[in-house]
């Protein structure tokens, strides 16, 4: 019988430096995030950020935290619960990090008689720290402890037409009766290296991504490529003038050289260029959580207005939205005719 496992990011589990300090050692020691060899990424990783970072994730955590827990779980769950009942086939989700395993996901399908997986990653854009490391966890999972299991990736979804007509659509409603002047696509950073790695032509991506809009193999994999292809799909089906937005990239730890441009520096110069209102939307989340709700819609928001800025309107993702969940459902359904 055919079974899908959805899968997010995850959160700790509960905002107390106690509880996010396990969940920030488990994320950042995933060598597919921090991306050295183990000893210099437990020396970097436990040797240096997690000395302050839990105190200070933690602060950010308690802004957003709600009485039924994290906003990454308690909307991923929603969008679960309704997407369930709108296909025929046993659907679980599972978060890569933190105590809601993908080994206890695959559990819960094999005791439904579930004996082939679609693994569906609830990023839209593929990136080696959030798709790749997902799908070799759960291979490791299913050769250790379900042999007999199949698992079938399904593909990143940047380009799909259900994916950027639920995105325009929400963007389109949330804009009603904003009059902005820029429209930011602010997606989560990675650092540079990552661009190169997961580059199956080992040539095509260059760092100033010049190459992005050369058709290439390598696009398949390259997250760069992927966002600006969201933003020119949504773009073009919003109608909106080339000058009326823009692609910033954001999140990112000290240390690397991460893509560009960044989120924050984009941001907090725009009053200086007469952009006095925004609209801040995060097409590389589905699910609202600390990344959109902390950093872009309380962070951001004060630090543009302490600029100059006067409005600005943070987009939320997709989260549980009706047509959002058909459109997962869907790409379920089509999976299991095939
Ligand atoms: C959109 C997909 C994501 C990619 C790609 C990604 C890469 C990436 N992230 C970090 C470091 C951190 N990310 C943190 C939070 C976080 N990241 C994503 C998604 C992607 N990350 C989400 C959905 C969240 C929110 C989790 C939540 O509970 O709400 C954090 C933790 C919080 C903090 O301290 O800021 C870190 C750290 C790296 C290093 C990286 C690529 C190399
Ligand atoms: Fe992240
Ligand atoms: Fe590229």
């Amino acid at each position: 019988m055919k079974g899908v496992l959805l899968v997010n990011l995850g959160s700790p589990d509960s905002p107390e430096p106690k509880d996010v300090k396990p969940y920030l050692d488990e994320f950042l020691m995933d060598k597919y995030v921090i991306d050295v060899p183990f000893l210099l990424r437990a020396f970097l990783v436990r040797g240096i950020i997690l000395r302050k970072r839990p105190e200070e994730s933690a602060h950010a955590y308690k802004k957003i935290w709600t009485d039924e827990g994290s906003p990454l779980i308690v909307l991923s769950e929603r969008m679960h619960k309704k997407v369930k009942p709108l296909v025929d086939v046993p659907v679980a989700l599972a978060m890569r990090y933190g105590s809601m395993t993908i080994e206890k996901g695959l559990q819960e399908l094999h005791e439904q008689g579930v004996t082939d997986v679609m693994l569906l990653p609830l990023y839209p854009q593929y990136a080696m720290a959030s798709t790749l490391t997902i799908e070799v966890l759960a291979e490791k999972i299913r050769k250790k402890s379900f042999p007999n299991m199949k698992l079938t990736n399904f593909p990143a979804f940047y380009n799909k037409p259900g994916f950027i007509r639920v995105l325009s659509e929400s963007i389109k409603k949330h804009l009603e009766g904003f009059n902005y002047d820029q429209l930011v696509f602010s997606y989560h950073g990675i650092p540079e290296r990552h661009i190169r790695k997961t580059d199956v032509t080992k040539s095509h991506c260059k760092i100033d991504g010049s190459c992005c809009a050369t058709a290439s193999e390598a696009h398949a994999f390259c997250y760069r490529h992927q966002c600006y292809e969201t933003t020119r799909l949504v773009a073009e089906y919003l109608q909106l003038p080339k000058e009326s937005y823009t692609l910033t990239f954001q999140s990112r730890l000290a240390g690397d050289k991460w893509l560009e441009p960044y989120t924050d520096v984009e941001i907090d110069n725009m009053p200086a260029k007469g952009i006095k209102k925004i609209a801040v939307v995060t097409p590389a989340f589905v699910t609202d959580c600390l990344e959109t709700l902390e950093e872009i819609a309380m962070r951001a928001n004060e630090d543009f207005k302490e600029n100059g800025g006067e409005e600005f309107l943070a987009i939320p993702c997709l989260n549980d939205d009706d047509e959002w969940c058909e459109v997962v459902a869907d790409w379920i359904k089509d999976w299991v005719k095939n």
